[in-house]
């Protein structure tokens, strides 16, 4: 990154050994009037923005200050600074030359470049310095809590192990027991683990230089620009981008996702080495964030602390820091942590003496000592989560304990629950009550939080859709849509839905994934459709194949699980888990774990996991572990992919029936509207077909006409034969080749080959037949992934999806023709068409913790002359030609038939009953399924009798 100009404060900041020594940051969160002796205001630019009084002014706004005192004394004659601010500027300096004459120790150059870097170029003219936004604020606390030494992470005790490295000193011991006792509370407690989780329990490490904070308190839109910095250990390579909030304000966001909420009056600046992050040690918050900050007490138990405490504390190690600090911060440091029980006066608090300080962390670990003798309490009560009724917490049931609902159909519930008011569509079906009082309302699993107060509940949902009964991308739900909405959302129900093509599972799926994040979201501004990170790891979004995965934003199961190829036994897949803190962090974070095209999970990977999940999540009694699970697919379509040929459904698996809460089977069919052809698909769903539907196929071999240029989309069993078909028909137009050749990132990216949907090399000619890979504008218009179009010629208009590289150049082009990009001229229903320029759009493999294994950056097209039944399933096509002469799978002739939308759009070639190949397994599995679900209806009906009947007679008498 060039650096233009420099900032003389920026100068004197990078020069120094280590990051500066706060001296007074120990603060509570409990009362920010009586903590004004530790807080400062300073005003810049009309702006009043807090720091901690010792900690110094961070450069920027260092040099904003400098730069405003130097205009109002240029154009007075003398500082209009008020006296505080000239105060703060006189201490921030003598601080500074104080820690000049600390010497570096040569230790953290990572850091210090890193700062420099970051600094030049926030500052330099090409970066955006020159933009930098009224509204900045800096977060001290967090500049201070930068690791500066490389090699600090090896210090960490692991999670819920034994192993903390012995420490020398009284003080050092000391904070030790503190960060073990507070990593064994949240080992022992789930919730509580949660709960501190995303309280962000910061750097309680053993650095040896370094400060680091530990703050139950926090302001989630800040945290989430700081989760959003350090998701990417590299992010100084991403440039910061500056984008208005919902308060018309901007905010400087360094790596910025499409899920990333950029917080009012925040940036963040930092760096953190690339080193896994070991469980619960996030990222550092400063305590107070300007005007717009929300903040979130949390509570921990209503017995941990006595009533109401909010604990902040921040603390610091410096007995390891390098000889030349000087030895009264140093002293000062060692015993900085403020945890002040309740009624205590934060005013005397934030005066107190080192000694009182030291003496507040051995109170909390006194504390925590003692609640770990106090196991008196039974440990159901300690574990089991809070639930709220009204405003009064009360002790609710654990998610394992909705296995034992009122279910009559052997852990199946089929569409007779009562749907919440909130969401109950006016024509809800046989079976839905509009009744509040839900036959399953008193079993309800809680949320797992302790809440106490409604807002600061973390599962409210943050953003009430305007209509409930609609998508995000506006569809309206079926009711049946809507009830597995009901059930996963609000009832926290493990669900398995299924039915057979083009019956919404994808839309349902997508807008699942929308409101369980809102759902866990700590923080979404209304009307905002966006989530945090935190939301992102507790809503774990997986799919069995990669090409599953990257079509809803997930990560492939094998990668969540952290299980390689899983193959081994599961003894050993456990150890593989346990060995990664990441791994564990993840399978621990999450409350929902979302399974796409399950129909092709293997039911032995099913009980691994399941198994793994029990272990990991140390409660080995309950169905994963409590993990809520969100099963979805249709074992109609691709099978499991076993070489052996011995793979098993997993609906085969011995944990199937207990990870199963409710099965829904959606039955309205939406992407055939003629009924006469949807009847046919589903007779050869089941592999039954009635004569008249195997002459009526027979009979679909006359070529479909062009139109527009638009050939019939050709569907095959294999690869290579796509490929071929896809060379001969671009080797036939005459027109220049154009290569769009994607970019790969990431540890796993030679993984993007297989398992992305965009192409690794594409070349195109004007001419060419492609399709869209990803939705334009959100779908609206139309243009949605599965659009066919043509390429109608290049153009150099910026229509890139994908940020500008770190310098704000472009990113270098992928094409041999520089910056060219397609013209595409799309075909939509009603025979309109459309033209767009496609941009280049970025796939990345994420874990849930924000990992990103791989990214590819390409434009989201692929040659469409033909396509295989694999990358097809999941698709809509208008026009499709099937030859079903190569198919040899159970499913593959359903899946290639039914993504057609009408009979008119499909040509069949080849096609013979015994094509159609269907697993008896799976025949018999739906059969079941549908007399439980009659049995249930059945009964329901019965039940709804006797009241109606017991009703009127008691009206009668
Ligand atoms: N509630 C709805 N209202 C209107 N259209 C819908 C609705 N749900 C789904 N659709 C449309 O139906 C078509 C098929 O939907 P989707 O791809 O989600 O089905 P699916 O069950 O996942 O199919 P498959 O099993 O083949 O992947 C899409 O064009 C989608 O936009």
């Amino acid at each position: 990154m060039a650096s233009n100009r420099k900032d003389t404060s920026t100068q004197e900041w990078t020069s120094q050994g280590s990051a500066p020594v706060p001296e007074t940051p120990g603060v509570s969160g409990t009362d920010r009037e009586s903590t004004s002796s530790v807080f400062k205001d300073v005003v810049i630019n009309g702006e009043t923005y807090q720091y901690i009084e010792g900690c110094g002014l961070p450069p920027m706004l260092s040099a904003h200050l400098n730069q405003q005192q130097a205009q109002e004394q240029q154009s007075s004659g003398s500082s209009s600074l008020d006296a505080e601010n000239v105060e703060t500027v006189a201490i921030e300096q003598e601080r500074q030359e104080e820690e000049e004459e600390d010497d570096d120790d040569g230790d953290s150059d990572t850091f210090l470049d890193a700062k420099e870097h970051l600094d030049s170029d926030l500052y330099s003219d090409d970066g955006f310095g020159d933009d930098l936004p009224d509204s900045v604020l800096t977060s001290t606390t967090l500049w201070n809590a930068l690791p500066a030494e490389d090699d600090y992470m090896d210090h960490l005790s692991d999670f819920g192990e034994d192993d903390i490295a012995s420490q020398t000193s009284d003080s050092k011991d000391l904070q030790d027991n503190f960060d073990d006792a507070l990593l064994e509370s949240i080992a022992d407690e789930e919730y509580l683990s949660d709960e501190i989780t995303s309280s962000q329990v910061h750097d309680s490490s053993t650095a040896p230089t370094g400060d680091f904070g530990i703050e139950l308190d926090e302001d989630p839109s800040v945290v989430e620009l700081i989760e959003a910095a350090f998701a990417d250990d590299e992010f100084l390579e991403d440039t910061p981008t500056k984008v208005t909030d919902q308060n018309q304000k901007d905010v400087i966001v360094i790596d910025a996702d499409d899920n990333t909420a950029p917080g009012p009056s925040s940036v963040v600046l930092g760096k953190r080495k690339a080193e896994p992050e070991p469980l619960h040690r996030q990222k550092p918050v400063h305590p107070s964030f300007g005007e717009g900050s929300q903040r979130f007490p949390v509570e921990l138990d209503s017995d941990d602390y006595g009533e109401d405490i909010d604990l902040l504390a921040f603390k610091e190690i410096h007995e390891s820091a390098p000889p030349s600090h000087n030895s009264t911060s140093k002293t000062e440091l060692q015993q900085v942590i403020e945890v002040p029980s309740s009624g205590e006066s934060a005013a005397a608090s934030s005066s107190s003496t080192s000694q009182d300080r030291l003496t507040n962390i051995e109170r909390l670990y006194r504390y925590r000592q003692q609640r770990k003798e106090n196991s008196t309490r039974p440990e159901s009560t300690m574990s089991q989560p809070m639930s709220r009724q009204g405003s009064e917490i009360s002790l609710g049931r654990t998610p394992s304990q909705s296995q034992d609902l009122p279910d009559q159909s052997g852990g199946m519930i089929w569409g007779t629950g009562s749907l919440s008011p909130e969401i109950a569509p006016q024509n809800a079906p046989l079976g839905y009550t509009s009744d509040a009082s839900s036959r399953y309302s008193d079993e309800d699993p809680p949320p797992p939080y302790e809440v106490e107060d409604e807002e600061d509940d973390p599962l409210r949902p943050r953003m009430t859709p305007p209509d409930p009964t609609k998508t995000a991308e506006g569809l309206t739900l079926s009711p049946d849509q809507l009830f597995v909405l009901d059930q996963v959302v609000t009832h926290n129900r493990s669900v398995f839905f299924t039915g057979s093509a083009g019956t919404g599972k994808s839309v349902l799926l997508r807008e699942l994934i929308v409101r369980l994040r809102q759902k866990y979201s700590r923080w979404a501004p209304p009307g905002r459709n966006y989530w945090d990170s935190t939301a992102a790891e507790k809503v774990a979004v997986t799919a069995s194949t990669g090409i599953a995965a990257c079509n809803i934003g997930g990560c492939t199961l094998h990668s969540f699980a952290g299980i390689g190829l899983g193959n081994e036994q599961e003894d050993v897949l456990i150890r593989k888990v346990y060995s990664s803190r990441k791994t564990v962090g993840r399978w621990r974070k999450a409350c929902v774990l979302i399974v796409d095209e399950v129909s092709m999970v293997d039911a032995v990977l099913l009980d691994k996991l399941e198994a793994i999940a029990r272990s990991v999540r140390k409660r080995p009694m309950e169905a994963w572990g409590g993990l809520q699970v969100v099963l979805t697919g249709d074992f109609f379509q691709l099978p499991p992919v076993d070489k052996s040929g011995k793979a098993r459904f997993c609906f085969e698996a011995a944990s199937w029936k207990s990870s199963i809460h409710v099965t829904i089977q959606l039955e309205q069919v939406f992407r055939q509207k003629d009924q006469t052809f949807a009847d046919m698909l589903n007779e050869v769903r089941i592999g039954q077909m009635q004569h008249s539907t195997i002459e009526r196929f027979q009979i679909l071999t006359r070529p479909l006409p062009e139109a527009d240029g638009l050939k019939p989309t050709d569907l095959f069993p294999l690869r290579r034969q796509v490929e071929e078909a896809n060379g001969a028909e671009l080797r036939a137009l005459t027109s220049e080749s154009l290569f769009f050749v994607a970019r790969d990132s990431g540890p796993q990216k030679e993984k993007l080959e297989q398992q992305c949907v965009a192409p690794t090399k594409l070349e195109l000619k004007v001419g060419a037949q492609v399709m869209l890979l990803r939705n334009q504008n959100g779908g609206i218009g139309g243009l949605v992934n599965g659009s066919i179009g043509i390429v109608v010629e290049y153009t150099r208009r910026p229509a890139d999806n994908v940020r500008l590289g770190s310098d704000d150049k472009p990113l270098p082009s992928l094409n041999s023709y520089g910056e060219l990009l397609p013209r595409i001229r799309f075909m939509l229903e009603g025979g309109r068409s459309s033209e767009m320029v496609v941009g280049r759009e970025e796939w990345s493999m994420e874990l849930p913790d924000g990992e990103v294994v791989a990214r590819r950056v390409q434009i989201p097209l692929c040659l469409a002359w033909s396509l295989s039944i694999h990358k097809a399933q999941g698709q809509t096509l208008t026009k499709v030609r099937v030859d079903l002469a190569k198919v040899f799978e159970k499913g593959q002739a359903y899946v290639a038939l039914s993504r057609a939308t009408s009979l008119e759009g499909l040509q069949v070639l080849n096609f013979h009953p015994q094509k159609v190949m269907v697993h008896p397994k799976v025949v018999t599995f739906y059969e079941n399924l549908c007399r439980e679900k009659e049995r249930a209806l059945a009964s329901q009906s019965q039940a709804n009798g006797d009241q109606a009947s017991a009703a009127s007679s008691s009206r009668r008498s």
